[in-house]
């Protein structure tokens, strides 16, 4: 009988060390291996590979992710079409998440407890395996079939390409040799993040804690610092974890094994490193349960209803959010342009904000100060703009994990303390008194007195002048050198506003699928926007143009004649449908 011939598809699990499903491609002792890395964003490449290549066989890593089950699906049933045989085996947390919702009783695990309880109904976390000594070769790669482009018409990254993006020039890549495009061939800028990647990086970092046996066993997270680089408090493992460069079972083997030869004195969950992993796992299992509705408030059952500032646009037909955001309130959009853009006025947040725009990663009690800030504790601005643009930022950024933390901070599943607001003076004072890391991130602070580094607005104008800064304007308009913005507003007045705002809301106690908050008529249970911190009335289309919209532009864009009719003739609908407010 002819030997297997394989696609291996390296997704999320860029390593070969613990590669269940790599091992389960080589148990087909197969004639030929091609390990292949592809963006396919709309699933054409794989059925024409599938022609060209005649593979038997493909494997990957289970991938639980919302986004990433319905492509995998895609592409499972493209496979099973041309009698492709598919192989998927989990990997990428401690417990097949899927296998701890199930013994769950199906539903999304809220507390490391429950985790803890679910993952013993199944087992010990399994020991990895190692990696192979060798790979079998590729077999033939002909690519002489005619290539599909991707849409390009809403370019999500188009505000970071200074060039154009060569990565679909060719289908083996700019340069035809199948190599991973660099970020000059996909138009960007040079990296500004000064971590690196890869496996042999991640296993070497590893290494390094594990050396540290008291650091390692006594780690407890809570006393770890958000100001403290060079190194850093934490073992910054997250960004490898996320792209699979490093098993999270061989880290957790490995912890364990040091923990217990420690004894007596060693940390515990969840504060432990153990407990750290396990909340990774909490939240990956949390999304398995609920898919697509857990990145959001609408339709998930288990996040609380908080009435925030700048919503989400929803389609009407599914409830999913659209990617934009009504503006019900022109101020909160200023105070998240200027969260986003590290010019609130707040030295702390500021110097974190720009760390992560810089770095992509700051630390835990850093993401923290930054999202209580946007949320419950300062702006009162909806926790899914925060985590769109952690998104955006984060070389670390693990859907379940952002938006399970996002959750959290805010206040509206897995914790529910929120009259523990972080404050943007006090809070960076007791890590960082001289506040080192605002000068770092901040440098107009540079040569301010320590006693003002965390609230430069209460320089006196001689000490302004000293430090050579003025503490003026608003940031986002046009910066006069030499210049720190005013803060956006007075804290402690907006820590009580969202307290007593946030006290109502629970007292109310909707989640994000109650029919009254589907349907709008939430609003009658709250105060008015202007006695209360309550979202303001913003005119909606509930979200009909959400989709037609988008068409409507490419149509637009490409000078089609039936899209400017069809424009033309919802334009006309449009003026009949009186405005409708939520
Ligand atoms: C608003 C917000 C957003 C976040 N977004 C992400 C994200 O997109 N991706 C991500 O991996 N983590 C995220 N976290 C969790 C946490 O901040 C990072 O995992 C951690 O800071 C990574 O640094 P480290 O590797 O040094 O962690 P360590 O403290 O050394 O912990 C070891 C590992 O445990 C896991 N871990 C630790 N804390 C958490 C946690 N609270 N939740 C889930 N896993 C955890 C990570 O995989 C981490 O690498 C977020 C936290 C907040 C508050």
């Amino acid at each position: 009988m002819a030997k297997p011939r394989v696609i291996y598809w390296f997704r999320t699990d860029l390593r070969l060390h613990d590669s269940p499903a790599l091992q389960a491609a080589l148990d087909l002792e197969p004639d030929v291996l091609w390990p292949i890395f592809t963006w396919d964003p709309h699933y054409t490449l794989f059925p024409k590979l599938f022609k060209a290549w005649k593979p038997t066989h493909l494997v990957f890593e289970k991938d639980t992710d919302a986004y990433a089950r319905s492509r995998d699906e895609a592409v499972a049933k493209a496979a099973q079409e041309a009698g492709v045989k598919v192989i998927v085996r989990s990997g990428r947390t401690l417990w097949d998440s899927d296998g701890i919702v199930e013994k769950h009783g199906g539903k999304p695990t809220m507390s490391i407890t429950q985790l803890q309880a679910a993952g013993k109904k199944i087992g010990p976390v399994a020991r990895p395996l190692p990696a192979p000594e060798s790979l079998p070769d590729p077999g033939d790669m002909p690519v002489d079939f005619e290539q599909h482009f991707p849409d390009k018409s809403r370019d999500f990254n188009a505000g970071y390409r200074s060039e154009k993006d060569t990565g679909y020039n060719a289908i083996a890549g700019p340069n035809g040799d199948f190599a991973i495009e660099t970020l000059e061939e996909l138009g960007f800028s040079p990296a500004t993040t000064p971590h690196r990647g890869g496996e042999s990086i991640a296993l070497k970092a590893l290494d390094e804690l594990i050396k540290n046996k008291r650091y390692t066993a006594t780690f407890e997270k809570p006393k770890t610092s958000p100001a403290q680089f060079e190194p850093q408090s934490t073992t910054l493992l997250s960004p490898f974890f996320h792209f699979g460069a490093l098993s999270v079972r061989l880290f957790y083997w490995r912890v364990h094994e040091v923990v217990e030869s420690f004894g007596k004195g060693a940390s515990t969950p969840p504060e432990s490193l153990i407990g750290q992993v396990l909340f990774r796992d909490m939240y990956f299992a949390a999304q398995a349960a609920l898919g697509q509705s857990f990145a959001q408030t609408a339709t998930n059952a288990y996040c609380r209803f908080i009435p925030w500032h700048l919503p989400s646009k929803r389609n009407p037909e599914t409830g999913f959010t659209t990617g934009d955001y009504h503006i019900d309130k022109p101020e909160a959009e200023e105070w998240f342009q200027r969260w986003k853009a590290g010019v609130t006025g707040f030295p702390w947040i500021d110097a974190l904000m720009r760390q992560l725009k810089q770095e992509g990663w700051i630390h835990h009690l850093g993401r923290h100060s930054v999202a209580c800030f946007l949320t419950r504790g300062g702006c009162y601005v909806d926790w899914e703009r925060g985590a769109e643009v952690f998104e955006e930022w984060l070389i670390d950024h693990e859907p379940a994990c952002n938006i399970g933390n996002w959750q959290w901070l805010a206040c509206v599943a897995f914790f529910t303390q929120y009259f523990r607001c972080y404050s943007p003076i006090t809070f960076g004072q007791k890590w960082d008194k001289n506040g080192d890391f605002i000068r770092r991130w901040v440098p107009e602070l540079k040569k301010v007195k320590a006693k003002y580094i965390y609230e430069p607005w209460k320089m006196p104008l001689l000490d302004q002048k000293q430090a050579g800064v003025r503490v003026t304007g608003d940031g986002l308009s046009e910066r006069q050198e030499g210049s720190y913005p005013k803060p956006m507003f007075d804290f402690n007045e907006r820590r009580s506003i969202c307290l007593s705002a946030m006290k109502n809301a629970y007292a109310v106690g909707l989640h994000g699928n109650d029919e009254k908050v589907l349907d709008g008529t939430w609003r009658s249970l709250f105060p008015s926007p202007d006695e209360a911190e309550v979202m303001g009335e913003y005119e909606s289309d509930y979200g009909e143009n959400a989709d037609i919209g988008d068409e409507e532009d490419r149509e637009k864009l490409d000078g089609d004649s039936a899209g400017i009719k069809r424009a033309a003739r919802k334009n006309s609908t449009d003026a009949k449908i009186k405005k409708q407010k939520t």
